[in-house]
């Protein structure tokens, strides 16, 4: 325990985990999906504590499926072997030369790391990818232009998701796992796509009937032209930052993960900061708001 924790007067301390109470409550035994950004497991504490706080959700008796993302990781990777990323409105352009990468860095190397930390905080976590337990179909992905519906993008082994067969992920749920899926979708021949994660994300709280969707990236969440945190978001307002520009990158298929989330019926979605220690349980377990709350209206 860090010092300033220790510091902390005893009845401070006893009010912060009361407040914890009606939390538990209210979410006890439901989903919470968790959306882990590759930017934000840069740091090895940070990745401790985020371990940490997905084994105390369960075991006090929410259910949380992790979704893992890998951008800055598949990057690493990419410039070892010379080649350098391409994305176009945040879709990584993936020939099968880095659709290799893409699944060799996540369904191994960032996939076995959360799997291990979870573990070594007392969970039982276990790593899925899309093809396991048919849980991700998906075909290839064409992708209009923001500004001309009529020019398609093609982003190679890019997939758009088909169906989710949540059936594995419910399995792992009720026998006490703690599921960690990568984002990799498997076609009707059997090839693999690259999805992004928080598409994947969106897609599996809807159909798990998910309380709340929690994405952890390495912003405050989204910010506006100026800088500032924009702490609620609705559809209507999320259009207008969508035209004038201010969402870009790899907030574009963060918010659309997000906002398809809320409209079909997760309770609760908010984007928040990961580099901040234990965000999530501060978020989930506190009166505190975090981040940005993307609302369907
Ligand atoms: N309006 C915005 N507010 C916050 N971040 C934005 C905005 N527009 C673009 N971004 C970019 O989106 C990034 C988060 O997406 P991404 O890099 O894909 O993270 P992750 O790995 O967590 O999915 C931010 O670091 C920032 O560079
Ligand atoms: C199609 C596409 O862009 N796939 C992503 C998958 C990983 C991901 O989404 O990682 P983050 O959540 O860290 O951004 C990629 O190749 O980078």
């Amino acid at each position: 325990m860090t010092d300033h924790v220790q510091n902390i007067p005893p009845r401070d301390k006893a009010e912060i985990l009361a407040q914890a109470l009606p939390y538990i409550r209210k979410f006890h035994g439901k989903t919470i999906v968790i959306k882990y950004g590759g930017n934000a497991m840069t740091d090895p504490e940070l990745q401790a504590d985020f371990a940490e706080d997905v084994v105390l959700l369960k075991l006090v008796g929410m259910n949380p499926v992790v979704v893992h993302g890998g951008g800055p990781q598949i990057e690493a990777a990419l410039n070892k072997l010379g080649k350098k990323g391409h994305f176009i409105q945040g879709m990584r352009v993936t020939d099968s030369e880095t659709m290799e990468v893409v699944e060799w860095v996540l369904a191994g190397e960032v996939q076995q790391d959360i799997v291990g930390l979870i573990n070594q905080a007392g969970g039982k976590a276990v790593g899925l990818t899309g093809r396991d337990g048919g849980l991700i179909r998906a075909q290839k992905l064409k992708m209009p232009d923001r500004n001309d519906p009529d020019l398609h993008h093609d982003v190679g082994q890019v997939g758009e998701i088909v169906a989710i067969d949540p059936s594995v992920v419910k399995a792992l749920q009720d026998d006490a796992f703690i599921p960690v899926v990568s984002p990799l979708g498997f076609g009707a021949d059997n090839e693999s796509y690259n999805i992004n994660a928080d598409v994947v994300a969106g897609k599996l709280a809807t159909v798990l009937k998910a309380e709340k969707l929690m994405m952890l990236t390495n912003t405050p969440g989204v910010l506006d032209k100026a800088g500032n945190l924009l702490t609620n978001l609705s559809a209507r307002e999320i259009d207008e930052l969508f035209a004038d520009g201010t969402i870009s990158g790899g907030m574009l298929p963060k918010i659309e993960g997000a906002l398809d989330a809320a409209k079909s019926g997760v309770n609760a979605v908010h984007i928040i900061d990961g580099r901040v220690p234990h965000a999530m349980l501060l978020e989930i377990l506190t009166d505190q708001a975090y981040g940005t709350m993307i609302r369907a209206r």
